[in-house]
């Protein structure tokens, strides 16, 4: 099968496995994966930690190759697609560069896909992830969660066809994670971005996703796939409904049975 069997924007992994060969030995880190991620979808990647999430992420933003099977994004490989500057992604780690203030490093996106930086562009979407005021400051002055920001600002400011994100809040404080949940969704939406984002939360997967994907422990498979059908979504007291604490308790019972199997094995 190859990506041209799919309309453009699909995620498509076919027979995708991954393994690490490292001093200490082979680590398989995924095992079968077989998945399609509709194009202007957003799905949820959860899973017990060590399963293999951030190596999928790494594989589909062409970071890695995959031991087996391929990856394209409609008819392009995720190279490709960087090339074009139309995947975006930010990691734990926010990986910001330290001598940039933040307003560069905001603004290096648009310079990497090759659109000449927009000034208002950047600093609308600083002020966006709730940054204003900090335009000139350099990464080492800002806190954690406020990095983590300043990648997603950097990340959206591109208006990537394909946003990967790998624990985009996880350092921020609870309530700035509850308006950027309910903020940045809805801005992408609107956008059609084809985006997959890791998360430890299963409320966030719920009140993120269309989509939610649950991984097995190492090497790691997709052990249960559910369709995300909340009604008024962007509403903040929709986290307080029976559809969403139905579907928490779902998802939770799924990875509970997957990381039981594990302790089953041993
Ligand atoms: N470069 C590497 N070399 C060897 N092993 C690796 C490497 N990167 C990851 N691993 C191993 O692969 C497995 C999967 O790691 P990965 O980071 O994908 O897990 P994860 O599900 O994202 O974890 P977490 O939820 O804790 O962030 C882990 O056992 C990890 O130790």
């Amino acid at each position: 099968m190859t990506g041209k069997d799919h309309p453009r924007g699909d995620v498509v992994c076919d027979g995708v496995s991954h393994r690490f060969d490292s001093r200490n030995g082979a680590v398989e880190a995924l095992g079968q994966i077989d998945v399609t991620l509709e194009g202007g979808q957003t799905t949820a990647l959860v899973g017990p930690s060590g399963c293999g999430k951030s190596t999928l992420l790494r594989l589909i933003a062409g970071l890695d190759s995959p031991t087996t099977g391929t990856v394209h994004i409609g008819d392009e490989s995720p190279r490709d697609l960087r090339r074009r500057g139309a995947l975006a992604m930010a990691f734990q780690d926010a990986s910001l560069l330290p001598w940039r203030t933040l307003r560069s490093n905001v603004a290096l996106a648009l310079g990497l896909s090759r659109r000449s930086p927009d000034p208002a562009a950047v600093d609308a979407m600083i002020a966006r992830v709730g940054l204003s005021g900090f335009e000139a400051r350099r990464p080492a002055e800002l806190s954690g969660g406020m990095r983590q920001r300043a990648a997603i600002a950097r990340c959206l400011v591109g208006r990537p066809e394909l946003l990967l994100l790998d624990e985009p809040f996880g350092a921020v404080d609870e309530l700035t994670r509850r308006r950027l949940n309910h903020d940045l969704p809805a801005l992408w939406r609107e956008r059609g971005t084809t985006a997959l984002l890791v998360t430890h939360s299963i409320t966030e997967a719920v009140l993120l996703a269309d989509r939610i994907l649950v991984m097995s422990p190492r090497p790691a498979r997709i052990v249960a796939d559910f369709a995300v059908k909340l009604p008024r979504r962007e509403d903040p007291g929709t986290e307080d409904t029976d559809a969403v604490r139905t579907l928490r308790a779902e998802v939770s019972a799924a990875l509970l049975e997957s990381a039981d199997q594990r302790v089953a094995a041993q």
